[in-house]
């Protein structure tokens, strides 16, 4: 399948950066055992800096940024994933098959499902505004009791091989959706598209250290 594999580095604060050590890791096609390209490796030096990044994205402002924004404002960068996933569904689909060796139609159905899941959680993060402090009911009446959800903070994301953006979509949409900032560190096995993704991140202007992809 001739596809070319785009040439990316690490996306760490919104922005391509060279691994610190320079190594980089070839891209073997399973289906002819060619070397098709090649994928930054990073290393713990690129690990900090990743770290750091989310730790300001997720605080910055006295707390009050990614973590604080509203539930809509951040629905707003993933309906834009979702729809450029669309968009470049039959890339990403071949970039996986040349990636994974997968067949073409199951690749094209993860991107569906990869498309799906950012849609599912922008939904959810639209409505999670208008359901902080829902009261729960408790059999005594000195106490107020309700439900606060809040995010964690900077969260650490391992992807498999086997379906590399859609389980990248299953860990990174949630994350994002409660207001976590994200370190991404798919498999080094096929980071192909999960690249792409902070391509479409970069695209669609999603704030500096949201979210990284740190691959290796
Ligand atoms: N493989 C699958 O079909 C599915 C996987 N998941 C979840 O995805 C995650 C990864 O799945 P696996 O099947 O384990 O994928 P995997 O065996 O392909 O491993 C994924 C990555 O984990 C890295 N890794 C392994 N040990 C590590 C360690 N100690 N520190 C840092 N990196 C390490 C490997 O280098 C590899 O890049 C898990 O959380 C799993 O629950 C969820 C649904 C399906
Ligand atoms: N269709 C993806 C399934 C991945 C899993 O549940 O293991």
């Amino acid at each position: 399948m001739a596809i070319q594999i785009p040439s990316r580095q690490l996306f760490i604060d919104g922005e391509w950066r060279e691994p610190v050590l320079k190594k980089w890791i070839p891209i073997i096609n399973p289906a002819t055992e060619e070397i098709v390209g090649d994928i930054p490796a990073a290393t713990a030096e690129d690990v900090e800096i990743a770290v750091d990044a989310a730790r300001r994205a997720f605080s910055w402002n006295e707390g009050k940024y990614w973590a604080s924004t509203s539930g809509p404002f951040r629905a707003k960068f993933l309906h834009a994933i979702s729809s450029m996933i669309l968009e470049r569904k039959s890339e990403l689909a071949k970039l996986e098959v040349v990636d994974t060796g997968k067949p073409l139609d199951e690749a094209a159905s993860d991107m569906d499902g990869v498309a799906s899941c950012f849609k599912y959680y922008a939904e959810l993060a639209e409505a999670l505004d208008a359901k902080q402090k829902a009261p729960v009911s408790i059999p005594v009446q000195s106490f107020k009791t309700y439900v606060l959800k809040e995010p964690i903070g900077v969260v650490a994301l391992i992807t498999p091989w086997n379906y590399p953006l859609l389980m990248a979509a299953w860990k990174i949409a949630p994350a994002l959706a409660a207001g976590c900032t994200a370190i991404m560190k798919p498999s080094e096995l096929a980071s192909v598209t999960c690249l792409e993704l902070a391509e479409i991140c970069r695209q669609v202007d999603i704030p500096p250290g949201v979210l990284k992809i740190v691959t290796g």
